[in-house]
């Protein structure tokens, strides 16, 4: 924090008190900004207040945590999460029995996860429709679901802000409780958390809202960065913020990105110019093994440190797959749960307390704020923190065991069997297991474009650049031309990727491709090659 000295957009976004909406660039600093603003805020605050940070993953999450508590800067009371634990451990669980029964102890499920008796409950409306006003609809299904203790994660948000309507308890816990709420990459909001923002304003809370409507990734997600625009228009009550700096990236990076997204933006001459484009001959095989050979010229060239500070950026994770199939340099595949059977809460506390074996970074701290349990007493706290510390020091032999013993202290109740069936055959299968790894080790990072969201990388591989996959085409019947689907969306994708870049990024395709059902087809490069005249520098060894 002492060597961040804010421009003077960012001084600006730093001092103002009131409730305000921030436009953040890439790589302009909005996490920097904010940790500033919960630090000023904190730091006038009694012990027990604090201020509601909400980040968009855990990992972001944890990352706005270790800034604002650095030089051992005390948050107080300060909730740092993502929206679905906010609404679970600070509205849900603690207020829902004041308006209708809860089984305890109540946990989370998907709703194809639930007794087929309760979900025969849900209306005709589908829940990705549902809606402040129609909620009652959902009620009688609600109902049903925690009278035998299970909270349906997709409607989470439905319910909590159902709760915080209804129950002044509720209300008068979070406005003594919190001064301020923050909620970041809120183009990538849905309905009922910009609901549920909105109503922690009208309880007096200061509310902060951060993004960017071009880095909106999540719309097959049902988000919506109309969201976030509602909030920059004059009369919405917020006062409007915009960062544009671009910090991270190289100016010819920068110049190339923007140009994407506004063909006026002007493109300042330079004679290094730092997007790079390369056509591989074959499929994603060849590209990696071109990447075996160029990614070690390329570092040093760019003199990048670390392998790590390498990615690879794909449209799907099927081709991430081909090409960590096909790279011989050491490399960390990012990829998709190796939980499918296990209820979903249980799936995502297995593979934290795996990833607490693996990363030397998270702390048993850390997973025991995650799950919500933080009205422990010192010594339940403290045992806690052993059962699931033995997670990372047990033998191989003792590894389910010890997840499953780690798990009940935690949930406060045994696993189900299917849950501990599948910890059983991910603990047993080495590539199952190795999904769940961070690269502690130095390595390419393989990972999709999703997944690079919040992230910077020196030396950028941006993949997958093909015609019908980015922007993927659509064929409506009886129309002849060519269509795009959600083409804004995949704008957007591009635009993220090539802005993860600091050092230089390399746009890629070859003259076929592998499709997702492991078909070869003729590989011809993206529409949005070239667009509004951003060109890239071609490298023809
Ligand atoms: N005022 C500043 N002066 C110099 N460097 C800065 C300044 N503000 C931010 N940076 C640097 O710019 C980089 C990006 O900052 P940060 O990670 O906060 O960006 P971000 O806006 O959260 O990025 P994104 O939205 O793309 O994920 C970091 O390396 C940060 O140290």
């Amino acid at each position: 924090m002492a060597t961040f000295t804010p421009s003077a957009e960012q001084a600006q976004a730093i001092q103002c008190a009131s409730d305000m909406v921030i436009v953040a660039r890439p790589g302009s600093g909005k996490t920097s900004v904010l940790s500033c603003k919960v630090r000023s805020l904190v730091s006038g605050l009694r012990r027990h207040q604090g201020v509601i940070a909400i980040s968009f993953t855990n990992k972001a999450s944890d990352e706005l945590e270790r800034r604002c508590k650095a030089d051992a800067f005390d948050v107080k009371g300060s909730f740092f999460g993502t929206i679905d634990d906010f609404c679970l451990r600070e509205i849900v669980f603690p207020f829902t029995r004041q308006l209708m029964p809860v089984a305890a102890p109540a946990k989370t499920v998907k709703v194809m996860e639930l007794p087929e008796a309760v979900r025969l409950m849900l209306p005709a409306t589908p829940i990705q429709s549902g809606t402040v006003a129609n909620t009652t609809e959902f009620l009688p299904f609600l109902q049903a679901a925690l009278a035998l203790g299970f909270v349906p994660l997709e409607t989470v948000g439905m319910l909590a802000r159902y709760v915080i309507e209804q129950s002044p308890a509720c209300q008068n816990y979070l406005v003594a409780r919190y001064r301020a709420v923050y909620i970041d990459e809120y183009q990538d909001s849905g309905y009922f958390q910009h609901q549920l923002f909105l109503k922690l304003k009208s309880l007096g809370l200061t509310a902060i809202a951060v993004g960017d409507s071009d880095q909106s990734i999540y719309g097959f997600a049902h988000k919506d960065s109309r969201y976030l625009i509602e909030l920059t228009v004059p009369g919405s009550g917020f006062a409007h913020f915009a960062i544009t700096t671009n910090f991270r990236s190289h100016p010819s990076i920068n110049d190339f990105a923007l140009r994407l997204l506004d063909p006026n933006h002007p493109i300042a001459p330079t004679s290094d110019m730092r997007v790079l484009i390369k056509t591989v001959d074959g499929h994603q095989g060849a590209m990696g093994a071109w990447l075996d050979t160029s990614i070690p010229n390329l570092m040093r060239f760019y003199q990048v440190a670390a392998a790590s500070r390498v990615a690879i950026l794909c449209r799907h994770q099927h081709s991430a797959r081909l090409i960590a199939d096909h790279i011989g340099l050491a490399h960390h595949l990012v990829e998709e749960s190796p939980f499918q059977a296990a209820p979903a809460a249980e799936a995502s506390l297995f593979s934290d307390m795996l990833r607490l074996r693996f990363d030397q970074q998270l702390t048993a701290e850390a997973l025991i704020e995650r799950s919500g349990a933080t009205k422990l007493a010192a010594n339940e706290r403290r045992a806690l923190r052993r059962a699931l510390l033995s997670c990372r020091s047990c033998l191989d032999s003792d590894l389910v065991a010890t997840v499953l013993n780690a798990a009940t202290c935690l949930l406060g109740q045994q696993p189900s069997a299917e849950g501990a069936v599948e910890l059983g055959v991910v603990c047993g299968d080495p590539e199952k297991l190795r999904r769940l790894q961070s690269s502690s080790f130095d390595a390419v990072q393989i990972m999709t474009l999703h997944k690079a969201k919040g992230l910077e990388f020196d030396l950028v591989f941006h993949v997958d650049l093909y015609d019908h996959v980015i922007p993927k085409r659509t064929y409506p019947p009886g129309q002849y031309g060519v269509f795009f689907e959600h083409e804004i969306q995949c704008l957007n994708l591009h635009y993220v990727g090539v802005t993860r870049a600091v050092k230089a990024c390399v746009l890629m395709t070859s003259n076929f491709r592998i499709n997702g059902q492991g078909d070869v087809k003729n590989g011809a490069p993206s529409q949005f090659i070239g667009r509004n005249g951003a060109n890239a520098t071609p490298i023809f060894w």
